[in-house]
């Protein structure tokens, strides 16, 4: 029996840190145990210049503790306003590592989005032709398309042709969780794909049945469990598309505990240790290196991280339930099993 696991730091190719006190509350844990992370630019207003960028990600480094390392990987929120040479200048000074797409009124704090898409061709092209890569939030918002087949819908709608009209473009389809998702990114050069922690272990009937489950609502929704087990088949398969995005994100409990609750799950303090206990129960621990930590620096162009992280078997890990922040408390993603790997540094 395997009781330890050292594989390199793992990284976060997508996490919200949001600003201010909940910042200064979450940042810790994902420092804790991520190398690097790519920070989401969904703010309010969102994160939409260079120099947007440039004062987040020196109010992220000022909010880490003392003696803690992480590297914030920063985006830019696409607008249709968003100017091509803006984006050239912030990638090539290292800045800014990727653009993101959300469709407007898709998923949190996308009000600004995207609604017509020949408005960023522009820059879609200069992206393409200095290597940067787009991450998307892959659902289209037509009311008229069900909650649960937006991310299908969106493939053939709007990914399929944009890569199309941008030969080159490199794209992140982030926080995949269908089978249709899995089978266009494996399919594609010039791609990838996020998997998140909780989409790993929960479906729909762990948010619906036996009452409403607002800490399992987030966006893209989960799905039946024949997606479920896609996702893990494609997260422990070592292929190189699929790498871990967390999509960490926090909401105060009065935000998600509501008549309108919001969508998203916080899942820094315990994202490596599911991982873990979802990759053993596959059979797979040997490739959560290269899901956690080798897969996502690949394609970003960037190395894997020297340090190692060991993971080690043993009695149950004692996540938090919630932890406080100066805003309020969050809760913390409950994988409803216990998990037995705990991080050791
Ligand atoms: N995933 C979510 O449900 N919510 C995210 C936004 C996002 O990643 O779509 C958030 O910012 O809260
Ligand atoms: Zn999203
Ligand atoms: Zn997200």
């Amino acid at each position: 029996m395997t009781d330890t696991l050292t594989i390199r730091r793992p990284d976060d190719w997508h996490l919200h840190l949001r600003d201010g006190a909940m910042m200064r509350a979450v940042l810790p844990e994902s420092a804790r145990h991520f190398a690097r992370a790519i920070i989401m630019p969904n703010l309010v207003p969102p994160v939409v210049t260079g120099d947007d960028a440039a004062a987040y990600r020196d109010r992220i480094r000022a909010a880490l503790p003392e003696g803690m390392a992480f590297e914030p990987l920063m985006t830019l929120y696409l607008t249709e306003e968003t100017d091509p040479e803006d984006v050239a200048q912030a990638a090539a000074s290292g800045l800014v590592k990727a653009v993101k797409l959300y469709p407007a009124g898709a998923t949190t704090n996308s009000a600004s989005g995207v609604t017509d898409f020949d408005k960023v061709r522009g820059v879609l092209e200069r992206m393409a032709e200095i290597g940067l890569p787009l991450c998307v939030h892959g659902e289209v918002t037509d009311p008229e398309v069900d909650i649960f087949d937006r991310e299908a819908v969106f493939i053939d709608r709007v990914l399929d042709p944009i890569r199309r009209a941008t030969p080159g473009l490199r794209v992140v389809m982030e926080h995949i969780t269908t089978e249709q998702g899995t089978d266009y990114v494996r399919s594609q050069a010039d791609m990838g794909g996020t998997i998140t922690a909780h989409h790993l272990v929960i479906n729909r009937n762990h948010i619906l049945v036996g009452g409403i489950r607002p800490h399992y609502y987030c966006l893209p929704v989960a799905k039946r469990e024949e997606h479920r087990r896609a996702l893990v088949a494609a997260a422990t398969s070592g292929d190189a598309h699929f790498f871990l995005g967390t999509d960490s994100a926090p909401h105060v409990d009065a935000a998600k505990e509501t008549a309108c609750g919001c969508a998203g799950c916080f899942t820094a303090p315990n994202a490596i240790s599911v991982l873990a206990e979802v990759f053993e129960a596959a059979g797979r621990l040997e490739t959560l290196e290269a899901f956690a930590s080798r897969n996502g620096p690949a394609f970003y162009g960037l190395p894997p991280n020297d340090e190692t992280v060991t993971l080690a078997k043993g009695g149950p890990v004692d996540s938090p339930a919630r932890i406080d922040t100066g805003d309020g408390p969050v809760t913390v993603f409950d994988p409803g099993m216990a998990l037995h790997w705990h991080v050791t540094l």
